[in-house]
């Protein structure tokens, strides 16, 4: 099982650049993939295609609200991650034939963090082991990191934007994995569609992390995003998805 995460500051292509990779894991796998979407704006479901109020699919934070909040569960008895991870198989788990999806949804009540990021850290990493490829697309900012709901993961991939606060985000977002002590084996730094070229030299002399490459802007990829339409249905030869497999062959994959 690989563990993927997308992170970076707001707008510089994180979800999109999950999608694109799903595409490319899709293809690779012959075993239906997990795209988790932690960014309680919940876009990735949408740039894969997914309605999931539709699909009759609830949130984490939902589910967790529905079991701990309004009907006022405890922590004794079953413990509280059991107790998430099977409501999440029953209601909290998008299934498709070639991927799965989770999404963490929006915050749940002020004060009640211990016990849902507990469980869902839980849960997470149980449910995380079934699949051969986990994709985890991650809310802009670093406080995701402290709250630590994935806490072993393969790969990191930072989407730089085109403002120099994308070098102090690479550079606080690491610091802030080695605190809190999430597991991870490689940190790699991606150019986002808007990252300027002429900066490319900089982010590889400057930044102590790999550099993979840049995602290419693409019209169509645009196209189908403001549309509604899944990029998991764009044209395999678009320069978009193309740079996006490249950057993930560079990291072998
Ligand atoms: N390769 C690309 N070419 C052209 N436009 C793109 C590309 N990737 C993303 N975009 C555009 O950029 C916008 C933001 O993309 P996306 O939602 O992936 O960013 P994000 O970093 O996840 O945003 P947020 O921080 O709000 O979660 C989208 O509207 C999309 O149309």
């Amino acid at each position: 099982m690989k563990t993927l995460v997308t992170m970076g500051r707001g707008g510089t292509g994180k979800t999109s650049f999950t999608a694109l990779a799903a595409k490319h894991f899709i293809a690779k796998a012959q075993t239906p993939i997990l795209l988790v979407d932690l960014d309680p704006d919940q876009n990735l479901a949408e740039m894969v295609g997914i309605d999931l109020d539709k699909e009759g699919v609830k949130t984490i934070a939902d589910l967790i609200s529905e079991t701990f909040i309004k009907r006022g569960g405890t922590t004794t008895g079953i413990a509280p991650t059991e107790r998430i991870e099977s409501r999440i198989w029953e209601d909290g788990l998008y299934e498709g034939g070639s991927f799965d999806l989770i999404a963490v949804g929006t915050k749940w009540v002020e004060g009640c963090y211990c016990l849902p990021d507990s469980a869902l850290k839980g849960a997470l990493a149980t449910i995380t082991k079934n699949y051969r490829y986990v994709l985890i697309d991650s809310p802009a900012g670093l406080e995701h990191l402290n709250r630590k709901v994935a806490s072993q993961v393969d790969d990191i991939f930072d989407i730089m934007g085109p403002s120099h606060k994308s070098f102090e985000h690479v550079k606080r977002a690491h610091r802030i994995i080695r605190e809190v002590k999430i597991g991870m084996n490689r940190f790699f730094i991606v150019g986002g569609y808007l990252f300027p070229e002429s900066e490319e030299e900089r982010a590889k002399t400057t930044l102590p992390h790999e550099y993979l490459g840049k995602v290419v802007q693409d019209p169509l990829v645009q196209e189908y995003v403001l549309s509604g339409r899944s990029l998991l249905d764009l044209p395999d030869d678009t320069p978009g998805y193309l740079s996006v497999k490249e950057i993930l062959g560079k990291a072998g994959y």
